[in-house]
């Protein structure tokens, strides 16, 4: 057996960069560095959660990857190739394909006006060549593979279907299509405390028995210990320290990393603790001191690297 270490690389970010340049109508025009040279890897087969609190450009991250955006400098290598250098419509699709999106709303990428046999026979036609009684299997088949009953669920309209369960399709579209790679920008983070779990353990299951591997992105470092094999700690645009969550969560390095084991998770508020005034007050001190030039990386143990602040 292939050891999980020795795992090919599957996604690269080289130098990541992106400034977006405002020129609002009232005010003075400015630029916000929401990536600043971040350098990751995702292997095949595994999960790389980004956490950090809102505005640390974790988002960004995941639009980088699919290619919603020209970098303002680096490169997003998938298999060793800039996908910037996919020009042809077929390379573009292809890569498309491979790299799945999964977002905050499981709405989003759901059209209310089809059904989920519609969703799931789309991605099954396109992409597998499918078509009859294969196709009705397939779609069933996909429909068990993320525990949804097909009898109950195929021919009903997203707004039919939990929160949790619209999510799950949007899961089993990223089977449908053969996805290798899901970008899940905080995909449990408008469901209910009580399904959370389970759309986890299923992102979970994709990983260990499809060996399909993830960007996972959340504010809540707790979620990215169960899912994620690496951990990147985010702030303005930077990369703080990385590493296995058991490291970081044990031996945290980066005082913003220690803010944010030390915060309540909330992706509605800014960081905050447990004991009001005087957390917000260290919470703007670490901001402040984290904002400057960081030294360069310092492995702290096998794999755990941090950036210490100057
Ligand atoms: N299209 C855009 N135009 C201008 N600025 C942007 C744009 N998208 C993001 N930003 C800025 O980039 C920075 C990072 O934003 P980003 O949304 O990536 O952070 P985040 O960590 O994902 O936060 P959240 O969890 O709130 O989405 C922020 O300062 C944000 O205002």
């Amino acid at each position: 057996m292939t050891d999980i270490q020795d795992a090919p690389d599957l996604l690269q970010l080289d130098g990541v960069t992106k400034i977006f340049h405002l020129r609002p109508m009232f005010g003075r025009a400015r630029e916000v560095a929401a990536l600043r040279d971040v350098n990751l890897t995702i292997k095949a087969g595994r999960a790389l959660a980004i956490v950090g609190e809102s505005g640390s450009g974790k988002s960004t991250l995941g639009r980088a990857v699919i290619r919603l955006f020209q970098l303002s400098g680096g490169a997003v290598r998938f298999k060793g190739r800039d996908i910037a250098t996919f020009h042809t419509r077929q390379e573009k699709l292809a890569y498309l394909r491979s790299v799945q999106m999964v977002f905050q709303d499981p709405f989003a990428a759901l059209n209310p006006a089809h059904t989920i046999r519609h969703h799931l026979q789309r991605p099954l036609q396109l992409h597998r060549g499918l078509s009859g009684e294969a196709l009705d299997k397939a779609v069933r088949q996909v429909l068990a593979d993320v525990e949804m009953d097909a009898e109950i669920c195929i021919d009903k309209y997203p707004h039919e279907l939990s929160g949790g369960q619209r999510q799950r399709i949007n899961l089993a579209r990223a089977i449908a299509v053969g996805a290798e790679l899901v970008v899940a920008d905080e995909p449990t983070s408008m469901l209910d405390v009580s399904i959370r779990r389970s759309v986890l353990d299923l992102m979970r299951r994709m990983k260990n028995e499809r060996a399909i591997s993830f960007l996972y992105i959340t504010h809540d470092i707790a979620t990215a210990q169960y899912l994620a094999d690496d951990v990147a700690i985010m702030f303005g645009g930077r990369v703080v320290e990385w590493g296995p969550p058991l490291a970081i969560i044990e031996n945290p390095q980066h005082p913003y990393t220690r803010l944010l084991l030390d915060a309540v998770p909330d992706p509605s508020i800014r960081l905050c603790g447990q004991d009001g005034k005087a957390f917000a007050a260290r919470a703007d001190a670490v901001r402040e001191a984290t904002r400057g030039e960081l030294l360069d990386a310092v492995e702290v143990s096998p794999g755990h690297f941090v950036r210490q602040n100057i």
